[in-house]
């Protein structure tokens, strides 16, 4: 964990989080202590954009040294902890005063870091936050590399990786619902999740090591250990019954539907139809954006536009593709219809849009959308008949063609009839996608990294099943698997650590008696 971070991720602190977390877990695992973690370090915390001034600007400082250089730059006795004081700050080499800010002094492990901590809250002149910037770094501490306050506040035990990830989150989320469930996230109802699993875990394992360690004649709770069925020793009993409710849960909890992730990552949603469709203009309706090309001529559109947008509180990316054809010899048509196909193929939502106007060949535009969706987008999907506008009154819009489609929706861009009703139902299937009915109380898998770690702790105990039925010489590589399934959780965590098996074994068990 104490290792410097990359210099490439210099644009500030997201990014250099998205960069470690991306990176390998065994980044954060158990590196050594060195002179670098040592360094007390600061930063300019608040948004700055260098052109124009801001009302405040934070700086952070934080390390062993933090309230020393805090010292040295005012001519006045420190404030107690977490009381907000008003203060001149000084360069104290010349004697030259730089600001007077509001300071809040923070104490080791009382921090955001956990280490000694100083926030000096300055004008944000370019002229204030230059001088703070060239006199810092004077008073015996360094420039922060990005993300090293998060860093170190992981290092310190202050926030575990998934509190860590839900940081990155809140600062980058861009609607209600991905702000609400990174909140979530970082009050730590994920992690409480996965360390009482992984506890459970850990427990089921300290029953095993002590079979191993002292054969099953030591009497480890008689009943759990004596089958009745089959009057023969069960080494696992009751604890064996455990894991495998525990290897439910993990089931149900992967049974998600990918919401959190989609709330996190945003609704993808594909507008496909046949050429002249109108999508183009159902894209810039709904983005309320002049973003495509709306013109008369068909094929106007060859590439994947998106925007994004929020629909209900949810972030949505909305996709606009080339018109599909059956039969085209056109090479840059084709390349347009394989995108959209792709497209289509990667949306969590699709929109098929045929001309519904008297006279439009609707039969071979539905026909040409069915040719690129597979059979649960096309039920899945919001068929859209556009022009209604210029529909003869009466007339049935849809025909026999639009079955196997989802819902149908009259409307039309130009006179935008239909359009609030259409608006509607999309926000509800956007929702219905997103909502956490399950009553989980916002612990769900944000991100696939958890997943991936969730499957292949539940794969472990898929395969303790089967050996746990095998008897007192299976008993080993049962016990692997749940080391395994332990060692996955807690690399969601990123809070691996042997000895805890050990602590289990002693405290729940009394073996040593
Ligand atoms: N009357 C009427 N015309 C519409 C409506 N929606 C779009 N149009 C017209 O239909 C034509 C095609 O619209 P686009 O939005 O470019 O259609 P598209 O599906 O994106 O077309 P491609 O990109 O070429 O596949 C334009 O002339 C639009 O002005 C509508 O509801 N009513
Ligand atoms: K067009
Ligand atoms: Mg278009």
């Amino acid at each position: 964990l104490c290792r410097p971070l990359t210099k490439r991720a210099s644009r500030g602190s997201i990014d250099s989080l998205q960069w470690t977390l991306g990176a390998s877990s065994r980044l954060f695992s158990s590196a050594p202590s060195n002179s670098h973690d040592e360094d007390t370090i600061f930063a300019l915390s608040s948004g700055f954009t260098g052109q124009q001034a801001t009302a405040v600007a934070v700086l952070r400082i934080s390390g062993s040294q933090a309230h020393h250089v805090f010292d040295s730059m005012t001519k006045s006795r420190l404030p107690p902890p977490r009381q907000a004081a008003l203060r001149k700050l000084y360069d104290p080499a010349r004697g030259q005063m730089l600001d007077q800010a509001l300071c809040l002094l923070f104490e080791s492990p009382n921090s955001f870091t956990g280490e000694d901590l100083v926030e000096l809250h300055c004008h944000g002149s370019r002229a204030v936050v230059q001088a703070m910037l060239d006199v810092l770094p004077t008073l015996g501490c360094r420039l922060a590399e990005p993300g090293e306050f998060t860093q170190r506040a992981f290092g310190r035990g202050k926030l575990d990786l998934v509190q860590v990830e839900a940081l990155a989150d809140i600062l980058g989320a861009d609607t209600q619902a991905q702000l609400k469930q990174a909140l979530s996230q970082l009050d730590g109802n994920l992690s409480k999740l996965y360390d009482d699993w992984r506890g459970r875990l850990i427990s089921g394992l300290a029953h095993a090591e002590a079979v191993i360690d002292f054969g099953d004649d030591e009497r480890l709770g008689e009943d759990d250990i004596l089958d009745d069925d089959s009057e023969q020793w069960n080494v696992w009993g009751a604890v064996g019954d455990n894991m495998i409710a525990l290897s439910q849960s993990m089931k149900e909890h992967l049974r998600d539907e990918r919401k959190g992730e989609l709330i996190r990552e945003g609704v993808k949603i594909a507008i496909v139809g046949p050429p002249n469709a109108g999508k183009s203009s159902l894209f810039n309706l709904l983005s309320k954006k002049d973003a495509a090309i709306v013109s008369p001529i068909a094929g106007t559109t060859r590439d994947v536009l998106q925007v994004s947008m929020d629909l209900g509180g949810v972030k949505c990316t909305l996709q606009d593709t080339a018109g599909v054809r059956k039969d085209t010899d056109d090479v840059l048509e084709i390349e347009g219809i394989k995108r959209a196909q792709s497209v289509a193929e990667n949306a969590d939502l699709v929109v098929a849009m045929v001309d519904g106007s008297s006279g439009a060949d609707k039969a071979g535009g539905l026909d040409a959308v069915k040719s690129i969706l597979d059979e649960n987008k096309l039920s899945a999907s919001m068929l859209v008949m556009n022009k209604c506008d210029i529909k003869d009154d009466g007339e049935d819009s849809k025909g026999e063609e639009s079955s196997g489609f989802g819902n149908t929706y009259d409307i039309s861009c130009v006179t935008q009839e239909g359009i609030d009703d259409f608006l509607d139902a999309l926000s509800q299937a956007v929702t219905s996608r997103t909502q956490d009915d399950s009553g989980n109380e916002g612990a769900v898998i944000t991100r696939a990294r958890h997943r991936q770690h969730v499957e292949a702790a539940a794969d472990a105990l898929e395969r303790f099943k089967v050996l746990s039925g095998q008897g007192p010489l299976a008993v080993d590589m049962a016990a692997e698997e749940l080391r395994y399934a332990a060692s996955e959780l807690g690399r969601i965590t990123g809070a691996v650590d042997v000895e805890d098996v050990l602590d289990v074994l002693f405290s729940d068990f009394c073996i040593g008696k």
